[in-house]
């Protein structure tokens, strides 16, 4: 269970009219109990859905409130959290660090299977279930972008955490490989939180959050959170110059 509680996200930002730094609100007060299996973040650009995701593994922490998962506080027990909860970037790039696939699933292992053959074996097979099995020593930078999506998932999930943030990450795919990457995001165990701009995506959650300038403003099943969502939209278009 992931909870917020009065969860506040600030920080420091230049003054455009030349006076001293300000502190700016970026996200919050959020208070939210998160259950359910599968849940979709959607809102506009620089509304706050990243900074909301990065709060729930400790990437971001909150300048007042809490951020707790399964009662690990992100603030106290962060490398706890972190352990419970895997992040997925928007871009793979951001996340892939060894030469290869193999090496870099192996990295996350390291703590979990310290023995090194083991966990190369292990690593072997984590990329087999991903279909990656054949890429397994190629250079990162001979996979598609479809792929090293795939790989960064694979070295996230290889060590099982208990819940998958994801920032956006099929945006970057087309759409053989985004619908590669939802069905494997739909056949996972873990509990998915979602940042998406892909609204079939988000109908597909069990309830769907719409950030805007920094609040939660709808918080529903996909039909009447994507509804209001469109509303805010539709509203933004007509309001613009
Ligand atoms: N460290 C920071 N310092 C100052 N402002 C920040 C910082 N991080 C984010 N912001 C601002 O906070 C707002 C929310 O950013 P965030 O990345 O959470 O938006 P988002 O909804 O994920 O946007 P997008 O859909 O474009 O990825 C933006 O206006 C962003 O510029």
């Amino acid at each position: 269970m992931i909870e917020l509680d009065a969860a506040e996200v600030t920080a420091w930002s230049p003054d455009p009219a030349g006076g001293p730094d300000r502190v700016v609100r970026l996200l919050g007060p959020v208070s939210l109990r998160l259950a359910e299996r599968r849940v979709a973040v959607v809102g506009a650009n620089g509304s706050g859905k990243s900074t909301l995701a990065r709060l729930l593994n400790g990437l971001v922490l909150p300048s007042a409130g809490h951020v707790r998962v399964d009662g690990l506080d992100t603030a106290s027990d962060g490398v706890a959290v972190r352990r419970r909860v895997g992040f997925v970037f928007t871009d793979p790039d951001a996340q892939i660090v060894m030469p290869t696939p193999l090496e870099d699933v192996a990295l996350s292992l390291r703590r979990t299977v310290p023995d090194a053959r083991e966990r190369e074996a292990h690593a072997l097979a984590v990329l087999d279930r991903f279909g990656l099995a054949d890429r397994a020593h190629v250079s990162v930078h001979a996979l598609s972008g479809g792929q090293r999506q795939l790989l960064a998932l694979a070295a996230v999930l290889a060590t099982d955490p208990a819940v998958l943030v994801c920032d956006e990450p099929t945006t970057l795919l087309d759409l053989r490989w985004r619908t590669h990457v939802d069905r494997l995001l739909a056949s996972l165990e873990q509990q998915v939180v979602q940042v998406t701009h892909d609204l079939e995506a988000a109908a597909r959650a069990e309830r769907v959050l719409v950030v805007d300038d920094g609040q939660v403003v709808a918080d529903d099943e996909p039909g009447p959170a994507i509804a209001a969502y469109r509303a805010l939209m539709g509203a933004a278009v007509a309001a613009a110059p």
